[in-house]
C-alpha cells in the first residue's frame, strides 16, 4: 500500500508568520503601536493552556504584544461577559480570544457574542460565522481557515467532492463545514449522535476529524486515495486520527503534531494584524 503524503502545516505556517511580522513591524513603524492580542482563560483546559503558552511565543516573534486574562473555573457567565465587555472597550486591545471549552456552567454563546465583531480575530462570534458561511470578507474561525489553507497550499479543490466532517463544535466541526461548503463540497456533519461513523467515513474524499477522541478515526474507514485533516489535539500530542493506518490509505495527510495545530496560530496572528491595522485607521 502507498504511504500519503504529509501536509505541511508548520512550514506553511512559517510562512505565513514571517509575513505577517513583516506587517506587524510595519504597523508599529507608522502609528507606534504594536498589534495587540487578549487572551481569556476560563479554568485549565490542558489544550487551552498548551495553546496560550505556544500562542504567546509566536506573538512576541511576530511583534504582537500578548494581554492574558485567567480567570478561576468558578466564574460565572456575567463575570465573563463582564471581562469582555471591558476589552472590547479597551482602545490598547486589538483582538480578543475567547478559548473555548469554558465549563459546563458557562452560557458559551453569550460570551462569545460579548465580543466585539472588529476584534473577533478568531472567528467565534455570529457576525463572524455568518460572513464565512457566505464566503464574504470578515474574520473567519482560525482552525477552519487553516485547514482550507492547507488544502489551497496542496492544491485540493473541495468543489464536488464529499467531504465528512466529525465534529460540530462552535470553533471548529460547524465553521470547518460551511467553509467547505462555501467551496462547493458535499458537506456531511457527524457527531456523538451519528449512529454509524464508519459508514460516513468511507464516503469521505476529505475527511475532517474535530473530536477530540484519540485515534477514533482509523485507516480500515479511509476511501483510498481520500483527503485526511486531523485537527484533534488530545494529551500526549495524538490527533483524532490513528495516523500509522490512515497514511496507508490516504493520498494527502495531516501529522500531529505539525498539521492543523501551526496553521490556527498562523492565523490568529494574521487576523490580528488585520483588526489592528484597520483599528489604528491604517
Ligand atoms: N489543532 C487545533 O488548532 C485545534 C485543535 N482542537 C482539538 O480538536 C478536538 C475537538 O475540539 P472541539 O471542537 O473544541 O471539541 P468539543 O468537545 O467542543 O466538540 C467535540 C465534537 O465531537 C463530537 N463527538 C464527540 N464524541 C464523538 C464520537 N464518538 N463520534 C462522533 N462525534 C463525536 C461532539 O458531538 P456533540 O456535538 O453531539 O456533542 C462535538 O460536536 C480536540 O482534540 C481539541 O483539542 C481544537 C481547536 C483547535
Ligand atoms: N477559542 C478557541 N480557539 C482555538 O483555536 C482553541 C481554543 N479555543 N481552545 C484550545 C484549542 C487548542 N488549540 C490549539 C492550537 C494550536 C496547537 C498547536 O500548534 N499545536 C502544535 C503542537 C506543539 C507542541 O505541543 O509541541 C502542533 O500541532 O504542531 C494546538 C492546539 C486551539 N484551540
Amino acid at each position: 500500500m502507498s504511504q500519503a503524503r504529509l501536509m505541511d502545516g508548520s512550514a506553511l505556517a512559517r510562512r505565513i508568520v514571517e509575513d505577517t511580522a513583516k506587517k506587524a513591524a510595519d504597523l508599529k513603524e507608522r502609528t507606534g503601536t504594536a498589534p495587540c492580542l487578549a487572551t481569556v482563560l476560563v479554568g485549565a483546559d490542558p489544550a487551552s493552556v498548551t495553546y496560550v503558552r505556544m500562542k504567546q511565543n509566536r506573538s512576541r516573534k511576530a511583534g504582537i504584544e500578548s494581554r492574558h486574562v485567567e480567570l478561576p473555573a468558578t466564574t460565572t457567565t456575567a463575570e465573563l461577559v463582564a471581562t469582555l465587555d471591558a476589552l472590547s472597550a479597551d482602545p490598547t486591545v486589538h483582538g480578543i480570544l475567547l478559548q473555548h471549552p469554558m465549563g459546563e456552567h458557562i452560557d458559551e454563546r453569550a460570551a462569545f457574542e460579548a465580543i466585539a465583531a472588529e476584534k473577533d480575530v478568531d472567528g467565534v462570534t455570529f457576525a463572524s460565522f455568518a460572513t464565512m458561511s457566505f464566503g464574504l470578507p470578515g474574520f473567519v474561525s482560525c482552525t477552519p481557515g487553516g485547514i482550507i489553507r492547507l488544502l489551497d497550499e496542496y492544491d485540493v479543490d473541495p468543489s464536488g467532492k464529499r467531504a465528512v466532517v466529525v465534529g460540530r463544535s462552535a470553533i471548529l466541526g460547524k465553521p470547518a463545514g460551511m467553509l467547505l461548503l462555501a467551496r462547493d463540497a458535499t458537506v456531511t456533519y457527524c457527531h456523538s449522535r451519528t449512529q454509524d461513523l464508519s459508514a460516513a467515513v468511507r464516503e469521505a474524499d476529505i475527511v475532517v476529524a474535530a473530536v477530540g477522541r484519540p485515534r477514533l478515526i482509523r485507516g480500515e474507514d479511509i476511501k483510498p486515495g481520500a483527503v485526511v485533516i486531523d485537527a484533534g489535539y488530545n494529551a500526549g500530542n495524538v490527533g483524532d486520527v490513528d495516523f500509522e493506518s490512515a497514511a496507508e490509505r490516504a493520498s494527502l495527510i495531516t501529522p500531529v503534531p505539525g498539521g492543523v495545530g501551526p496553521m490556527t496560530i498562523a492565523t490568529l496572528l494574521e487576523q490580528t494584524v488585520t483588526a489592528a491595522a484597520r483599528q489604528l485607521g491604517v
